[in-house]
């Protein structure tokens, strides 16, 4: 037989998956058609819309429901066959069993966890290769005991992972394996972090539980699910998963743009950026946030030409239950109300004691009186009054009180509204401030998050950290004085650049998790108005305190504990899946252990899981890390690599001088060897400027912006220069796991 040619059983298979596809296929057109119909019937009522929504989204599934509609098959013992792909399809007769399974569904788990040791009642396991609507090929794998290599559709794996690779990442619903569906399917109600090393589908396996969860758990669609990278890049290399799967209702984010219209715009210092992802900040925030409440006193009003004092003993005993368990502005909000109404009654008792005067014969001060009563009393006389006022009449009087502009200054003078970035900026830019509230900081570490805030010469910077030695207490902002009047309300300033510093510096990466725990601390300061339209993903995008269902943080070693509480605040329930390898953590912190990482936030609520084989990078370059993985302080074991590419890795020694021209002529061999593949190029911090000029076609990209990345050939550009940078072994262990195929580097002469 000729290589390439099929055997009568092959062709036989081919056929008869054919005949099973075309039936397939034209029952998802029937059903496409049918929905639309239904889609363009209008809708009467609030159940009519939450219909035509969960239609809508069948629509879709089944529209993008184009390639790989159906990709495997089970045969039982009992002789049952059944088909499993893309989509879940209803057969004509609503009462048979289903025609095509959805990948998610309970009954198509054995066709990613059935193995010849543990057949779970399967016979055969069958891959199905399709382009379009044609089937291409198909895989068995008999599960009658013979064989078993661990892996699930071996043939099938090993030739999705040896395809050439697009720059995209592509779905892997056909060749899940077990030890991955297992966590695509675990249970979501709490924390579950999944330690993998590189290349263990981490990130296919996260993007996976996903589109099962939505699935599986439709309230999560409702509020969406929030998907967390590392780069914008990253976001980008894994964007078209989800959507092919189906999946809209997804918003995708890195930390440094999860606060709506805040942009990082420079770098920020390591040690500088390890201080703020502390998670003290938290701590930090509600000492800074409590001192803004005003100190209660007595408060002078007026209104209608009179004065009326709130006794201090009121006044404390509003502002106490105003700020029990709300945000700064809330709380404003609620004592504002309550100083109407103590305002209103404070009226309404004015009149009853002038009431008494009356009687005296002191009409001209009931005219007065009457003048600050609603309903324009203006002018009334003693006989238009007949007695105390209603609770309607206190009522309306309130009412007046909340609309008047001079009160709603005096509200804001004594008790203003706070800006998150003008209030952190404050804060970071302010020794004495920082020394009040942040007592756990050192005078050093003080004086280095200052620097950060002002760009200043290096001799001034000097000056500022001395300045954090001996400047004294000086308290909080400058607040209003007891028995604060209306009057002078007016003359409030604006406390948002009290250093002069003309332009805010830029945010830094660092700032974003603490704007986003001061944000939420001080609350919204107006009423939240969702704007209308768009779809839950949008609406999600758009509110800093949306809540989603479920969050996935991919990468999530690189996470500060002020990202994670980031993390947490957009998911009380901790529905929270977080995958990553500890081993690649190049972030600022210290952390070395998932135990470590999340002790200051999950504590010892979280679920753990591991991935131990690696399917990305081949057997020849995984044999390179041991060394690195060691010299990184890595306990853990690297993961076992599924396959051999069958080439060496190789390494050249170059001269500074003969640089540039080696990388180039190596990444044109490269470019040839995987053409119609991709070829990318991770070097130091210090190289990639000048390696980017000399190769303008192909990525060049440090350690850490390499990250969850991959390609079929990767040049390491002086791997010692990596290893040099601050946690540089775990750089390069990631730079040596991103290809798939061929690995060379380039190593400088000693
Ligand atoms: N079950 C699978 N079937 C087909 N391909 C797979 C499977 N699992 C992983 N892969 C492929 O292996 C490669 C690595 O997967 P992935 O990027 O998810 O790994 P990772 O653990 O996130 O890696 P890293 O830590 O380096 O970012 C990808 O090309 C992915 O498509």
């Amino acid at each position: 037989m000729l290589p390439g040619s099929l055997t009568d059983a092959e062709t036989d298979a081919i056929a008869e998956e054919q005949r099973f596809l075309d039936r397939a296929v034209a029952r998802r057109d029937r059903l496409t058609e049918h929905l639309r119909d239904e889609l363009e019937a209008a809708v009467a009522d609030e159940l009519g819309v939450a219909r035509q929504r969960m239609l809508r989204r069948q629509h879709e599934e089944l529209v993008r429901a184009r390639d790989g509609l159906v990709f495997g098959r089970l045969d039982a013992l009992d002789g049952t066959v059944r088909h499993v792909g893309r989509v879940g399809l209803r057969d004509e007769d609503e009462t048979a069993d289903p025609l095509l399974l959805d990948w998610r569904a309970p009954a198509a788990r054995p066709f990613y966890t059935a193995t010849a040791i543990d057949p779970q009642g399967q016979a055969r396991r069958r891959h199905v290769r399709t382009a379009g609507a044609v089937v291409t090929g198909v895989n068995d794998e008999p599960l009658d005991g013979a064989g078993d290599t661990g892996l699930v559709g071996e043939g099938a794996l090993l030739a999705a992972l040896d395809e050439r690779r697009t720059g995209r990442m592509s779905t892997a619903i056909a060749t899940l394996q077990r030890e991955q569906d297992d966590i695509v399917r675990a249970e979501a109600t709490g924390p579950l972090i999944v330690q993998g090393g590189p290349g263990t589908g981490k990130t296919v396996v996260a993007l996976h539980r996903v589109a099962y969860l939505l699935v599986t758990h439709r309230q999560m669609a409702e509020q969406a699910v929030l998907v967390l990278g590392p780069s914008a890049r990253f976001l980008e290399y894994i964007g078209q998963v989800l959507p092919a799967l189906g999946e809209t209702a997804v918003v995708s984010a890195t930390c440094d743009t999860l606060v709506p219209g805040v942009v990082v715009g420079r770098e920020e210092d390591r040690a500088v950026s390890e201080i703020k992802g502390r998670a003290l900040w938290q701590a930090v925030f509600d000492r800074y946030v409590g001192a803004m409440v005003p100190r209660a006193r007595h408060l002078r009003l007026r209104w209608a030409g009179e004065d009326y004092v709130i006794g201090g003993a009121v006044v404390t005993q509003i502002v106490a239950s105003a700020t029990q368990g709300r945000s700064y502005h809330r709380a404003r909000a609620v004592f504002a109300e309550q100083l109407h109404l103590v305002l209103a009654e404070a009226v309404a008792e004015q009149r009853e004691a002038m009431l008494a005067a009356m009687e005296e014969g002191f009409e001209d001060i009931l005219a007065r009186v009457d003048r600050g009563l609603p309903g324009g009393h203006v002018g009334a006389s003693a006989s238009d009054v007949d007695g105390l006022l209603s609770e309607e009449e206190i009522e309306e009087l309130r009412e007046r009180i909340a609309e008047d502009a001079a009160i709603a200054r005096f509200v804001e003078f004594w008790w203003p509204t706070r800006e998150p970035a003008a209030a952190l900026r404050e804060l970071l830019s302010d020794p004495a401030a920082l020394r009040r509230f942040a007592p756990e900081l050192s005078p050093e570490e003080i004086a280095q998050v200052v620097a950060d805030r002002a760009p200043v010469a290096a001799d001034e910077a000097q000056v500022v950290a001395d300045q954090a030695l001996v400047v004294a207490d000086k308290g909080p902002a400058p607040r209003a004085a007891a028995g604060t009047s209306t009057e002078a309300a007016g003359q409030a300033a604006d406390a948002d650049d009290p250093r002069g510093t003309g332009e805010p510096r830029p945010w830094a990466a660092g700032d974003i998790p603490l704007l986003d725990a001061l944000a939420d601390l001080l609350g919204e300061s107006g009423p939240e108005t969702p704007p209308p339209g768009g779809s839950v993903a949008e609406h999600a995008r758009r509110q800093r305190g949306w809540v989603y269902g479920h969050v996935v943080v991919d990468e999530a070693q690189e996470l500060s504990e002020m990202q994670w509480q980031m993390v947490l605040r957009r998911c009380p329930t901790r529905s929270i899946t977080a995958v990553g390898d500890i081993d690649q953590a190049e972030a600022s912190h210290r952390h070395t252990s998932w135990a470590q990482a999340v002790q200051a936030t999950l504590g010892e609520r979280w679920t753990a899981a591991e991935l131990t084989i690696c399917y990305r990078t081949p057997r020849e370059v995984m044999a390179l890390t041991g060394p690195v993985l060691e010299r990184a302080g890595s306990h853990n074991t690297p993961p076992r690599a599924v396959r051999s590419a069958g080439i060496e890795p190789w390494e050249l020694t170059v001269t500074p001088q003969t640089l540039l021209e080696n990388a180039e002529q190596s990444v044109a061999a490269l470019r040839q060897r995987w053409a119609g593949g991709t070829v990318g190029v991770v070097a130091p911090v210090s190289r990639v400027g000048a390696l980017r000029v000399a190769l303008p076609d192909v990525p060049v990209l440090t350690a850490t912006q390499a990250k969850g990345l991959e390609w079929d050939a990767t040049l390491v550009v002086d791997p010692q220069g990596i290893a040099a940078e601050p946690r540089g072994w775990n750089g390069l262990y990631v730079a040596l796991t991103r290809c798939t195929q061929e690995l060379g580097q380039l190593a400088l002469a000693p």
